[in-house]
């Protein structure tokens, strides 16, 4: 699904408008009514809203929902936020002449007392929204900091006001801390990204009628995987297939005091489907891979505690995978440079392997085409350079897609596959129960096994991230965040083929 910058959004208003036809004043209407369809469905007739609206369409759909609602049963109080002398935009200024006169309506203006809230209140954010054009200051600034202060549930309409979609948002400016964002059509850019995220709370996109055809000529970068793009790329198993028919992996890792790593990766790998798994591992893991994954074989490094010398032939495998505890001594580097000589089946890299490919740019260069990396945020600023900003390491995801000719899988809430291609793809599977140490080692494990059956590396880094936030979404279903554990991921993993078979 195609994520739209507040240009295009401008545009496939404009297009809709058009094309449909249907009035703006119309379309508001559609957006207004689908975001009290959500508000009715969380929320009884019992709960008071209060609504604060700026001066143009944000503030406008406020308005028409504020009427809506009111007309559903609801109690609505409406607050006006405006600085002197602003202009409204045509369709605030009639769904503001719509208004019921019984809905208690006031103005705020600078030097305003911030009114009292109801107990249980939900106040409901429609200052600004897509127009943002500069940080909310005087009137506006103040009522999004007195709304932050207030410890009420917020919902913000489309966007929080004061936040900026397709850029960064200035550190110092202030932002309404939304803990519900009902977002038009499509979730905006920097819902997706780490920093600017943080404001938006959990975002819900009810769609209000754009034009299909704008939104499937549109262009951009940047994409939202969905389930059913998703299940198109999973393969049915053949009934006569062998194990040689899913591919052979090969995963090298292990060191002293890190085999858990390997063997949380290894037992992904065969979970997600792969025929044959061999793991490399120095002597001091042979018989804790024998005794954890006995569906596994094993190779043993020359190295009692650390990689230092591929054992395999790579024409053997069809994919391997390096990282998890893998550690980073100076002939695990070495091992690299030389592995990296040999014509390699498809690789993927996680953790140690990256830690060493960021350290030594000469074997950065070498990197084989295609690759997969898997860094987290800390991960790929060792690689990349340090980010000013979410929209600056957007550039740097791209920029070192291109250079190196590979995949990276950044790794956080929504994670991001950059491509050669300059493409992005944000997951949305997985919560915040899967920040826990190994949940990465079972990533590389998953994308490991489904590389090495065939997926391209692009299909194999979509269906990956979305695999391993599902598992972990059925997992945290059942037994909560906190006590979600990496392992639990692995186990999960069937239930999750199921579920996106049978979605
Ligand atoms: N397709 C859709 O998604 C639809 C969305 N709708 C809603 O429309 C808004 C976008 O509406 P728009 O009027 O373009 O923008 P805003 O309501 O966010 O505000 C724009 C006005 O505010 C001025 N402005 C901008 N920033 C500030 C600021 N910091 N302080 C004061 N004033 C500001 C701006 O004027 P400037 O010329 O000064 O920039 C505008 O006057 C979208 O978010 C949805 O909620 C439609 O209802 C239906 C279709
Ligand atoms: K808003």
């Amino acid at each position: 699904m195609k994520i739209l910058t507040a240009a295009q959004t401008r545009e496939a208003d404009a297009y809709t408008i058009q094309q449909e036809p249907v009035s703006s004043l119309d379309l508001m209407e559609r957006a207004a009514a689908a975001l009290v369809a959500w508000l009715r469905q969380r929320y009884s007739a019992q709960v008071p809203f209060v609504f604060f609206c700026g001066p143009g369409n944000n503030g406008g759909d406020g308005l028409a929902a504020a009427r809506l609602l009111f007309q559903a049963g609801y109690e609505v109080q409406v607050f006006l936020v405006e600085e002197a002398g602003q202009c409204k935009s045509q369709d605030f200024t009639q769904n503001l002449q719509r208004l019921p006169s019984e809905i208690s309506t006031h103005t705020l203006q600078a030097g305003f007392g911030f009114p009292e809230m109801e107990f249980g209140a939900i106040v409901v954010d429609a200052l600004f929204g897509s127009g943002l054009s500069r940080p909310l200051q005087g009137v506006y600034a103040q009522v999004a900091e007195e709304i932050n202060q207030a410890g009420v549930t917020v919902v913000a309409v489309d966007v929080p006001s004061g936040l900026f979609t397709d850029a960064p948002t200035p550190e110092d400016a202030v932002v309404v801390q939304a803990t519900y964002t009902v977002t038009f059509e499509r979730p905006k850019l920097a819902f997706l990204l780490p920093k600017s995220g943080a404001w938006v709370g959990e975002w819900h996109a009810v769609p209000i009628g754009l034009h299909p055809e704008f939104l499937q000529q549109v262009a951009t970068p940047y994409q939202l995987l969905t389930n059913a793009y998703v299940k198109s790329l999973l393969k049915a198993r053949q009934k006569y297939a062998h194990k040689g028919t899913y591919g052979h992996a090969l995963l090298i890792g292990g060191s002293y005091g890190k085999m858990g790593a390997l063997v949380l990766a290894a037992k992904a790998a065969l979970r997600a489907g792969i025929g044959l798994l061999t793991v490399q591992i120095p002597q001091v893991g042979y018989s804790i891979v024998q005794t954890a994954v006995p569906e596994a074989m094993a190779l043993t490094d020359a190295h009692e505690l650390h990689f230092t010398r591929f054992m395999g032939q790579p024409e053997t495998y069809e994919c391997i995978g390096i990282g998890p505890g893998l550690g980073q001594a100076e002939d695990t580097r070495l091992a690299l440079e030389n592995l990296f000589r040999q014509h390699l089946p498809p690789l993927v890299l996680d953790a140690d392997a990256l830690n060493l490919l960021a350290a030594d740019r000469t074997l950065l260069r070498t990197l084989p085409q295609d690759t997969i990396l898997t860094p987290h945020l800390k991960e790929f600023e060792r690689l990349a350079g340090p980010a000013t900003d979410d929209f600056h390491r957007l550039q740097l995801l791209q920029s070192f897609c291109q250079e190196h000719r590979c995949y990276v899988v950044l790794k956080g809430a929504h994670s991001c596959v950059g491509t050669p291609t300059g493409d992005f793809y944000f997951n949305t599977t997985g919560n915040p129960g899967m920040a826990t140490g190994g949940s990465g080692d079972v990533l590389t494990g998953i994308l490991t096994a489904l590389r090495a059956q065939g997926h391209s590396a692009l299909e194999t880094c979509l269906l990956g991230v979305y695999l391993h936030g599902l598992a972990g979404d059925l997992a945290a279903k059942e037994m909560g965040q906190a006590s979600l554990i990496a392992s639990d991921l692995t186990t999960y993993l069937g239930k999750a083929f199921l579920a996106l078979e049978a979605s």
